[in-house]
């Protein structure tokens, strides 16, 4: 057994590890961290676990608690992770830390877009990119993995098989993407109150979103080649879900079957990715409450154009249910133990 503690366990992408990672055969949950709710039941925080989860929440010394457990899941705020990571807490445990901290491996590029001062540069380096599709061998041996973003899963999943092969011109690519609500975290905000969400759609963070250098820094590795992007957010009322419909310009001449190929073929071993049959196009709730990410495209013939759209929960192949699924490969665990739920519908 794994033994994990969850950091930042009272919020939503906390909250969803823990219902995962109840149905995981080989974890057992030591502590779950909160700063707001110390000596509470869990149960009190979220009704939902009344008779499932009797533990009551923890605060202290991390570096105490690290003696408890094997790997440590953060689930914080930016600038938390990179706070607590040293030499010593690594010897003691792994950490999937499923905030920006590590993401980026240019420090400069995170100062200018997080507009915070990186506490722990030195481990930057180490730290494994943990979109699992794409860095599978280097998740297995890492100490530290970075959780991708959301949007940034359901983008760079879409893209990368297209970039990689270079059928499309690299500075065509426009994305736009919409997110359910929980994306923005459990913390109040004027902005995500029921009353400015509800029966409303806005684009936010034009030009400028913090996950426009993720995802181009993805995507130059996998083209071997600089990358820069047009991303625009919009927010939804939604609890849950994104819908990235991508935009790029092919070149040359291609067919469905084609383009199919390469998807297939890039993807041939994933077991949450699934390329949707021709005419049939991702929605968020095929994937809600799963694993999944759900991929398809079309080829705008009049401007050969393609356009490809992909799907996920946020809150799960976003955030939760990825860190289990790099945990598991830390570990040598099947990848998708602990995750193969089907979507809930409705
Ligand atoms: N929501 C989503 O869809 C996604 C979120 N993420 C990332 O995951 C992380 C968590 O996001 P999310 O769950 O949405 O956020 P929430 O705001 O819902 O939860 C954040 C949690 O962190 C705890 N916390 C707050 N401040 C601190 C602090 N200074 N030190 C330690 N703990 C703190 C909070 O609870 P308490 O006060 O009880 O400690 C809370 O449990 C963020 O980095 C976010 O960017 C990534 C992908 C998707
Ligand atoms: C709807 C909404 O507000 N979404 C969040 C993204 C959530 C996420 O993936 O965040 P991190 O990259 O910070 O981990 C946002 O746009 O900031």
């Amino acid at each position: 057994m794994v033994k994990v503690g969850i950091v930042g366990s009272t919020g939503y992408a906390g909250e969803e590890l823990v219902r995962l990672l109840l149905n995981h055969k080989e974890v057992d949950i030591k502590w779950l961290y909160s700063q707001s709710y110390v000596g509470e039941e869990y149960s009190r925080v979220f009704g939902s676990y009344f008779k499932i989860v009797d533990d009551t929440c923890v605060g202290g010394d991390i570096e105490e608690l690290s003696r408890e457990v094997d790997l440590i899941f953060t689930a914080t705020p930016q600038g938390y992770c990179s706070g607590i990571v040293n030499e010593e807490l690594l010897k003691q445990v792994k950490i999937v830390d499923l905030s920006a901290d590590f993401r980026i491996k240019d420090i400069d590029v995170y100062k200018e877009w997080y507009k915070l001062e990186h506490k722990s540069p030195e481990f930057i380096k180490e730290a494994v990119y943990g979109l699992c599709e794409i860095n599978r061998d280097d998740i297995r041996e890492a100490r530290i993995v970075a959780n991708p973003g959301c949007y940034t899963t359901a983008s760079i999943l879409a893209l990368y098989p297209l970039v990689k092969e270079k059928i499309i011109d690299l500075k065509s690519i426009v994305i736009d993407a919409k997110s359910g609500t929980s994306g923005a975290g459990r913390g109040t905000s004027l902005a995500n109150m029921f009353c400015e969400v509800n029966e409303n759609i806005k684009a936010y963070g034009i030009t400028n979103h913090r996950h426009t250098p993720e995802i181009e820094e993805q995507l130059t590795y996998g083209a071997n080649e600089k990358i820069i992007i047009n991303f625009t957010p919009h927010l939804i009322p939604m609890n849950r879900g994104i819908l990235a419909t991508s935009y790029v310009n092919l070149k040359g001449k291609f067919s469905y079957d084609d383009i199919k190929k390469i998807y297939v073929d890039f993807y041939k071993d994933d077991y949450f990715v699934r390329i949707l049959d021709e005419g049939i196009y991702p929605e968020t709730k095929w994937v809600k409450g799963s694993n999944y990410v759900d991929i398809n495209f079309k080829i705008d013939e009049r401007t050969n154009r393609l356009v490809v759209i992909s799907a996920i929960d946020n809150l799960v192949k976003g955030a939760a249910g990825q860190a289990i699924q790099n945990m598991n490969l830390m570990y040598g665990f099947d990848e998708a133990e602990g995750l193969k739920l089907a979507p809930v519908f409705p």
